[in-house]
């Protein structure tokens, strides 16, 4: 979809910042752009929609040569999101995002129906937030505007310039799991710049790290952590890609435990304790997942299941993250989770304990080139960096 081809940006003053670059981002894919500051991100994505001329070099999109194509069209193909937003100061945020619409010969009307729905599917209430203007809203409301308003014309293309730059680290956190969800709603093709290698590694179908003008490793972000190509790539990913690996396996059926699984109608079980368990999993009539029920309240207990099942609160959808499953448990002090398939109602697939999230974690780190030293994928390590 976008591709570049020996690439290079030499400015006026000689300073060259962007050096026989040459990868392709596929349709609908992710491509996160990071590395330190001035090795030449910004640079990269200007290009893309001829802010910035290339020295040398060409780029495609769809397989069209951009430097043929005019600057405006080529514009109205590529949505652009930067860190300071840009938002028109006088017009209300429901204005802000119906203007490129509007700008393209799109009714007034619609333009604005349109903007409202863009609006909700980032996450604001257009009744609520329509109507204000942009100093009415908090920096990660902003980026959020600035979002839509990229999506409002339906471009194929996003170029996202450090969005989320702006904002605290939990709204950032917030923002940037909105983002995911809004993508696989919408798949866009999506060059992501960043300094943040959390955020690279977060948001990223793949990475591309940057050093001095040059790429010196485009690839998942799990090979990225796992087999960094360089000892530069390596030292910017940092001595914890152990632990950033986490945020990046998700946990796979085969990853969980089967516990023994009582259902709320049945009469208590007396003896899970003689069959080696300490507690079982409670189901509904559905097999989804009720709650669980404790050994000893179940050989105290009178009645059925239902009476003394708790609820469950640990649990999680298959396919979250090892990071997300770890600190789930954290917060519920909890020794395994629930984890259900989200897209059959809630059915309950297994249990995740702290052994098997430990093997997901092998798992994914065998699967690279390279292993990775034994100490940063050792749970421990990984319980006490999580705990301080
Ligand atoms: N107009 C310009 N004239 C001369 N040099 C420039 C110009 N714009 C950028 N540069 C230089 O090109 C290099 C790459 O800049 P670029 O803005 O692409 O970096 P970056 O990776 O996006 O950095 P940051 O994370 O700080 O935004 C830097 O050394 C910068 O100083």
């Amino acid at each position: 979809m976008i591709r570049f081809e020996n690439v290079t940006k030499r400015y006026a003053d000689g300073t060259t910042a962007v050096d026989d670059l040459s990868f392709e981002v596929a349709e609908g894919e992710l491509v996160t752009l990071v590395g330190p500051s001035g090795c030449g991100k910004t640079t990269t994505m200007k290009m893309v929609n001829r802010l910035i001329e290339p020295t040398e070099g060409r780029i495609f999109l769809d397989g069209d040569d951009i430097s043929g194509i005019d600057p405006v069209q080529l514009r109205r193909r590529i949505g652009y999101v930067i860190q300071q937003v840009g938002l028109f100061p006088h017009r209300t945020v429901l204005d802000n995002t119906a203007t490129v619409p509007h700008l393209l010969g799109v009714k007034r009307a619609k333009a604005r129906e349109r903007a409202a729905e863009l609006l909700d599917l980032v996450g604001l209430d257009p009744a609520t937030f329509g109507d204000r203007y942009p100093e009415q809203l908090s920096g990660g409301q902003r980026q959020r505007v600035g979002v839509a308003r990229a999506l409002a014309a339906d471009p194929p293309v996003l170029l996202m310039d450090e969005p989320f730059g702006a904002v605290d680290p939990v709204v950032r956190e917030h923002l940037q799991n909105e983002f995911l969800r809004l993508q696989q709603a919408v798949r866009k093709t999506v060059l992501f710049v960043t300094h943040d290698i959390e955020e690279a590694v977060r948001l990223g179908d793949r990475i591309a790290v940057y050093g001095q003008g040059r790429v010196e490793q485009f690839d998942t972000p799990s090979t990225v952590l796992g087999a960094p190509a360089t000892e530069y790539v390596a030292d910017f990913v940092g001595a914890d890609r152990g632990l950033k690996r986490l945020s990046v396996t998700p946990i796979e059926e085969g990853d969980l435990e089967q516990p023994p699984v009582v259902h709320l109608d049945d009469p208590l079980p007396k003896d899970l304790e003689g069959a080696g368990a300490r507690w079982a999993v409670v189901l509904d009539g559905e097999n989804n997942l009720h709650g669980w029920i404790s050994a000893e309240h179940a050989r105290a207990g009178t009645g059925t299941v239902r009476e003394h099942a708790r609820r469950m609160e640990a649990w999680l959808p298959v396919g979250a993250s090892l990071k997300q499953a770890f600190s789930t448990m954290l917060q519920h002090d909890a020794g395994w989770i629930a984890v259900i398939d989200e897209r059959s109602e809630g059915r309950f697939l297994g249990v995740l304990t702290p052994a098997r999230l430990h093997e997901a974690l092998r798992r994914s780190t065998a699967a690279d080139a390279r292993d990775i030293a034994r100490e940063d994928v050792d749970l421990e390590t990984v319980a006490s960096i999580t705990a301080t």
